[in-house]
């Protein structure tokens, strides 16, 4: 693997699974990947699960890490080409991210959309800048439009719950339902976008996408996936429910005010298949979820959290693994 933006950087998605599924299994096994091999982790906005569970897999593999919050930690950058520096900023992200890459062997980059103009999120240019002035692979901890290591944690998840077999993939489609639920800000679509883009490819997965209607995702992300309206109907026999909040694409960066019985309750978990509770955290409570749900059995919010450790362990792993020095 030669960076981590998408799925598209995965070769073959099952090979991965089984990959994460035995380093889970097994995760000080490979300690020699890592050795005298630094990770760098770059946040321009915050994290709790991303930042530590990067440092715990690094951990894991024999790697150090370094951690630098760009703008709190360090000089305000500049990002804008051309500037006549005699303002506010005081470093140039030309000369920053070219240093900080000569001091790992992998980078990890943090990027929100500002979700203001659609065209400057969606073509990445933040985080495509890191990525061309990077002298070393570009690992995504969530860009403006995906979070891939997200949607892996959330495959190793759901993968352990049916107790999947690489080998004899289960009979029937396990139904997957992604659900918008409400919000009091304005969220990006990187999560669900990154989501929609994994399950649409896992053939043992029939997915479906629930939203209000103006909340379709783009649809270059969402293509195989069932598109539906009603909540209670696309929930009915679901397997896992994946609730998120984002705002609109099409009307880009808007909320929706008036949809708060979106909200996952129990009574909507009683519709599903004994289904199992998703979110990718941090989750507002008794507005995105229920505390019922959240502090039930149906919920497994935290296997998934700490599957974040080997989806962040075996990309490294497959990054580093052709540069053992
Ligand atoms: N990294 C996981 C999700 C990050 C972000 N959530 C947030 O910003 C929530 C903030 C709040 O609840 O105000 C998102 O939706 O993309
Ligand atoms: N799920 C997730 O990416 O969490 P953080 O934003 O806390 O890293």
């Amino acid at each position: 693997m030669k960076q981590f933006t998408s799925v598209n950087d995965v070769q073959n998605i099952d090979e991965l699974l089984k990959t994460a599924l035995e380093i889970k299994a097994n995760p000080y096994a490979q300690q020699e990947i890592g050795k005298n091999k630094t990770i760098g982790l770059i946040f321009f906005n915050p994290s709790l699960r991303t930042r530590l569970s990067s440092i715990k897999a690094a951990y894991n593999l024999g790697a150090n890490t370094w951690v630098l919050n760009a703008g709190s930690d360090s000089w305000t950058l500049e990002m804008g080409d051309g500037t006549v520096m005699d303002g506010d900023t005081q470093e140039h992200i030309n000369e920053a991210i070219r240093v900080m890459s000569a001091y790992c062997d992998v980078l990890g980059v943090r990027t929100f959309p500002k979700l203001v103009d659609r065209d400057e999120d969606y073509q990445e240019i933040m985080f495509n800048k890191v990525k061309s002035l990077s002298s070393v692979p570009v690992v995504s901890l969530e860009s403006a439009t995906l979070h891939p290591l997200q949607s892996f944690a959330d495959l190793i998840t759901i993968a352990e719950k049916i107790n999947y077999n690489p080998a004899a993939k289960p009979e029937k489609k396990i139904k997957v339902v992604m659900t918008w639920a409400p919000h009091p800000r304005r969220l990006p679509q990187a999560v669900p976008n990154s989501f929609a883009e994994w399950f649409s490819k896992v053939d043992w997965v029939d997915f479906t996408i629930v939203q209000p209607k103006g909340f379709e995702l783009d649809s270059k992300f969402t293509e195989g996936a069932t598109i539906a309206y009603d909540q209670d109907e696309a929930l009915k026999d679901a397997d896992f429910v994946y609730a998120k909040n984002w705002s609109s694409y099409e009307n880009y960066g808007q909320a929706n005010e008036g949809d708060k019985d979106w909200q996952v309750t129990m009574e909507k978990m009683n519709l599903t298949n004994n289904g199992k509770f998703m979110h990718c955290l941090p989750v507002r409570r008794n507005v995105v979820v229920s505390d019922e749900v959240l502090d039930s059995d149906v919920s497994i919010v935290i296997d998934e959290a700490t599957n974040r450790i080997f989806s962040a362990q075996t990309v490294f792993h497959e990054i580093l693994k052709n540069k053992i020095k």
